[in-house]
């Protein structure tokens, strides 16, 4: 045992200077200059260990990386990579992003990159976060040293040729949020480990050829999910039953959203002819022990009928349009871009050995290589409006997984989730008549169109044969859905101060349409057309109105029907009379009653609708019970806001208000809510705990 002493503290710089180790000092500004006092010292210390110590250090992972991205570089011989090995990977390389002099993206999607992906060459990018290297001519397994790299969160190789199973190293990568290896030739098992990856949002491995059970992935933040076009068979779990359809299709697998699973086996790929039961070995033990004959033919036919409805879901789901374009917001499915490859692979002449039992999935078919073809459609851009970024075109739209967030009744509307993590709504629009340079006209008016309170309209597609409006996302979804959605199953109250403060962004959203031009109308105000946008309800742009210009753009007479649209219709529109200012005022003014009693504008007593029934029975105890409940005091706000409802619902369109009378009165009820806080000396406008509304700009304070 040693002995134990006194521990000696190490030597401070006060008693022993030469624990600066002076010399050095000395050496490098020369005899006779003197050091200055201790913290001098100490911190010319701190710069000579930074230059010597650290500095190199940090050099050195810079050149690791850069000697990494060389490897990888020389690997695949031709390629469309052009790095000039003098110059800084951080400045001049493409596809090379850097942080803190560390590479953290390496984004080569389409660059022709041909062969095997080096093994332990991409492991040494340390800091790395994002590798994108899709739709590239890639080949071999997918290098399990990826599983070094722990600070990735992005990892896209889909639309390559990689083969052998996905490696196990990939697991530890605890932060990944997205994996995207569809489209490949991959094979083996998905191992039940997919499950530690708490942190996906996105696990893409539709398109290769992995068997075998699907195992249970309870992964709660995942959103977009396939394994579609694979050779898996057997029951999918309960955790994976919320994705579409579209996500397991190709496969032999059963149980929700597919058909249930019969007896103990899943539904089976088409067979010839069942001879017997006893030909049938899987099922004989089951229908032999429990099952009667009528049972049997029973499970037969249903499992012919179920194979019927999958195949020609499948066959709904592929089927080409007329001049062979294709994108993902032509299905109405959840998965639409992904139906899109579905529908590629099956648009193979012929068949190869890598189809799964349902569809054959040949070699995957590139967007890029799609788009360059002579037989392709014209050319095709993206026109993006004023100050909107174009962060990205229209291959990228192509190919996002796109999600239907509803059919109205100018078309069907996508969430569109880009590859970089960008999401977008595309509106693919029906039946357009207009002429182009009339489409484009309109359009350009509608796209210089900029307020706080309205979705921005960010660029537009149009080609003969499709049109294509792209607009922010909205994430809190519409004003319809909040009111409405949930309601009585215990969610919390929806609350006045909310109310009003949406009733005053769409009212200045409006007001700003209607200041454009006497003509400027939206043509179809509705709460499934107000917006949130997020969660921070005291922003003055938390409420935007959606949907306009497009009454205008698409023409025809307002009066043509839209969905829900037709109880907020004013009296006056008749087929032949276009949408007006007046008629959107009486459209705000059924919004703001269903803002006040909380019922759906299609709420009909008997044949009355939900302005004559107000009108009928004129009272507070017509608002809504969550109102009641919560605020007693701010009743009469509320009334004055129904009062002005029924004003702007009035049968005739000269008597209406304007809509800048509109937020004028209702930037004066929210004054009268402030000045009735202030006077209680209270600074919340109501017993709710919410914060008063500020008069002008309709923002919380
Ligand atoms: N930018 C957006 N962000 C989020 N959700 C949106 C966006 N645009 C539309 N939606 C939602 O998508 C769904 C479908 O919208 P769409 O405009 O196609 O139909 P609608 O509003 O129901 O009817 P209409 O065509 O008559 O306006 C609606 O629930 C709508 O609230």
């Amino acid at each position: 045992m040693e002995p134990v002493g006194p521990t000696r503290d190490p030597p401070s710089i006060k008693s022993n200077p030469e624990a600066l180790n002076l010399p050095m000092i000395q050496l490098m500004h020369g005899e006779g200059i003197r050091v200055g006092p201790v913290p001098i010292r100490a911190l010319l210390l701190l710069l000579l260990s930074f230059s010597l110590f650290i500095a190199p250090i940090l050099t050195q992972d810079l050149n690791s990386d850069k000697s990494a991205l060389l490897a990888f570089k020389a690997s695949f011989g031709v390629s469309s990579i052009k790095w000039d090995p003098h110059k800084d990977p951080c400045t001049f390389w493409k596809g090379v992003i850097c942080e803190s002099d560390r590479v953290i993206e390496l984004r080569l999607p389409g660059f022709s990159l041909r062969g095997d992906i080096p093994q332990s060459t991409l492991g040494n990018l340390t800091a790395l976060r994002v590798i994108s290297l899709r739709f590239n001519d890639l080949t071999g397994p997918v290098p399990s040293d990826l599983g070094d790299i722990t600070t990735l969160t992005i990892v896209n190789f889909e639309g390559n040729q990689l083969s052998g199973r996905i490696p196990s190293t990939i697991f530890s990568l605890s932060g990944l949020t997205k994996l995207d290896l569809g489209n490949n030739l991959l094979s083996g098992p998905i191992a039940p480990e997919f499950a530690k990856l708490t942190s996906l949002d996105l696990l893409y491995l539709q398109l290769n050829m992995l068997e075998g059970e699907l195992p249970d992935l309870n992964l709660t933040n995942l959103t977009a999910f396939n394994v579609s076009v694979n050779k898996l068979s057997g029951p999918i779990s309960p955790s994976l039953s919320r994705f579409d359809a579209t996500s397991f299709l190709g496969n032999s697998l059963c149980g929700k959203p597919l058909l249930p699973c019969v007896g103990l086996t899943p539904v089976e790929p088409p067979k010839p002819p069942i001879p017997s039961p006893e030909a049938n070995a899987p099922q004989v033990s089951v229908i032999k022990h429990g099952l009667s004959g009528g049972a049997i033919a029973g499970i037969i036919t249903g499992s012919a009928v179920a194979l019927l409805v999958v195949a020609s879901l499948l066959i709904l789901l592929v089927r080409r349009p007329k001049d062979g374009y294709k994108h993902p917001y032509q299905g109405n499915s959840p998965s639409a871009a992904v139906a899109l490859r579905a529908q590629q692979a099956m648009g193979s002449p012929s068949p190869t050995p890598r189809g799964a039992p349902a569809v054959a999935a040949p070699r995957p078919v590139r967007a890029p290589q799609r788009q360059e073809s002579g037989n392709g459609p014209p050319k095709k851009r993206l026109v993006f409006f004023g100050r909107s970024k174009k962060t990205y075109d229209l291959e990228d739209l192509l190919r996002a997984s796109a999600e239907v967030l509803g059919k109205g009744a100018f078309g069907t509307t996508y969430k569109a989730m880009l590859e970089m993590g960008q999401v977008v709504v595309v509106k693919r629009l029906r039946e357009v008549n207009t002429p182009e340079r009339e489409f484009r006209d309109k359009i350009t008016i509608v796209g210089a169109m900029e307020h706080p309170n309205l979705v921005p309209l960010r660029a537009y597609y149009f080609n003969r044969d499709e049109k294509l409006l792209v607009y922010d996302y909205m994430p809190m979804g519409s004003l319809s859905a909040l009111l409405h959605g949930n309601r009585g199953s215990g969610r919390p109250p929806l609350k006045w101060g909310t109310r009003s403060s949406i009733a005053l962004a769409a009212a200045h959203g409006l007001e700003y349409i209607h200041s454009r031009s006497p003509q400027s109308a939206h043509g179809n105000i509705k709460s499934s057309n107000i917006l949130l946008s997020g969660t921070n309800n005291s922003s003055p742009e938390w409420a935007r109105i959606a949907d306009h210009g497009l009454a205008h753009i698409i023409g025809g007479p307002a009066a043509a029907p839209t969905r829900g649209g037709a109880f907020y219709k004013a009296p006056e529109l008749t087929n032949l009379r276009r949408a007006s200012q007046k008629s959107d005022v009486y459209s705000y003014g059924v919004l703001l009653l269903e803002l006040l009693t909380g019922r759906a504008p299609s709420y009909a007593d008997g044949d009355v609708d939900l302005p004559r029934w107000i009108q009928q029975d004129f009272s507070d105890q017509l608002l809504d019970v969550e109102l009641l409940r919560e605020n007693q005091i701010a009743v009469q706000e509320m009334m004055r806001m129904m009062q002005l409802a029924m004003e702007c619902v009035g049968l005739d369109p000269d008597q209406r208000p304007t809509m800048e009378g509109v937020v004028r009165q209702i930037e004066d009820i929210c004054d009268l809510a402030k000045s009735r806080s202030d006077s209680m000396g209270s600074s919340d406008v109501d017993d709710s705990g919410e914060q008063p509304l500020n008069r002008r700009s309709g923002k919380f304070v």
